[in-house]
């Protein structure tokens, strides 16, 4: 399918920058005096209810995007958990999802490959679309859209089988079962995901005997075999130790490029390292979007630095 083309953004809103920008930055206090009325910052009043547009960057409008999600909202049940978050995902870049625990970010990831029509009660609106085409449309082949997804988990899941088994999994569910074709495939993902120097003499050893680390890197692997379009990692290092944590960042880093890949973090500091842009979410609701670097030096709202400087959440 053909590359998206950038597109001028509907939700680019600038309307409320005047309450929300950073200056006067009143730390100390939960509303702001705006000619003589107290105005409630604007996480109180996403939080009493109110939908404020968010605060997409307009550097985004430069980028290609493969994934375009327009006006998504969520609910579990009664329970909404999304409410018209709209984002274009950059190709070939890597996009960090943040935000306080219950903010929706799991909830988002899982909706890009419909994990959540598992889940009973779920109902959507809007759209997600994969190369303009939506990829929530009914008459979508699900099984198809989630080998075009590869997902990784916060604790590694390897299969209880071998290295290699582990790896070529995607394709023997395929019907692959030309030797030659799994092992290039086996190499090709496990040097993808930085594991081959550490495995390539025991790819028959089970690939629970892996370290955590090691297993985590085997599941990126795994996701890799399929040549998907888009990496989804939730939470990725949490299970980790800060060793394993680094490996797999770099493997991050280095997956940039050939793959997009949108990744759920709590840490800032892993968000900061590894992504390009970064989207920062409240109470289901995106709340700015825009270049990694800028969310974490200068983002235009306050609410936004309070978060990535620690000040809540
Ligand atoms: N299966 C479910 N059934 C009902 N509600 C759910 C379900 N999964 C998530 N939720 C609710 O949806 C909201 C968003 O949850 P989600 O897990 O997406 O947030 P999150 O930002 O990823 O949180 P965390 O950082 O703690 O993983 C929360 O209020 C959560 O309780």
């Amino acid at each position: 399918m053909p590359r998206a083309q950038p597109q001028k953004h509907p939700f680019t809103d600038t309307t409320m920058q005047n309450e929300t920008m950073k200056e006067p930055n009143a730390q100390d206090s939960s509303a702001v005096a705006t000619n003589g009325q107290t105005q409630l910052r604007r996480l109180e009043r996403i939080a009493a209810g109110e939908h404020l547009p968010s605060e997409i960057h307009p550097e985004i409008m430069d980028e290609s995007a493969i994934l375009e999600i327009k006006d998504f909202c969520l609910w579990y049940g009664a329970k909404q958990a999304l409410f018209d978050v709209s984002m274009r995902i950059p190709a070939g870049k890597v996009t960090a999802l943040i935000g306080p625990s219950g903010c929706g970010k799991s909830t988002l990831l899982r909706s890009v490959n419909r994990m959540n029509d598992l889940i009973d009660g779920v109902r959507t609106d809007g759209d997600m679309q994969l190369y303009d085409q939506s990829i929530l449309a009914p008459d979508v082949d699900v099984i198809e859209l989630r080998k075009m997804m590869g997902m990784v988990f916060q604790k590694p899941n390897p299969f209880p089988m071998s290295i290699f088994e582990n790896v070529v999994y995607p394709l023997r569910i395929d019907g692959e079962n030309n030797r030659a074709v799994l092992e290039e495939v086996c190499e090709r993902s496990l040097r993808g995901a930085a594991l081959w120097g550490e495995v390539k003499d025991r790819l028959h050893e089970s690939g629970l005997s892996l370290s955590g680390g090691q297993q985590q890197r085997l599941c990126i692997a795994r996701a890799i075999a399929s040549e998907p379009e888009v990496l989804l990692l939730d939470e990725p290092c949490s299970a980790l130790d800060p060793v394993s944590s680094g490996k797999v960042e770099d493997l991050i880093s280095e997956l940039a490029g050939q793959y997009t890949v949108l990744v759920v973090t709590h840490n800032m500091q892993q968000a900061a390292r590894v992504s390009d842009y970064t989207a920062f979410m409240y109470l289901g609701h995106l709340i700015e979007y825009g270049k990694t670097e800028v969310i974490f030096s200068e983002p235009r709202l306050r609410e936004t630095e309070d978060y990535t400087t620690g000040r809540f959440g």
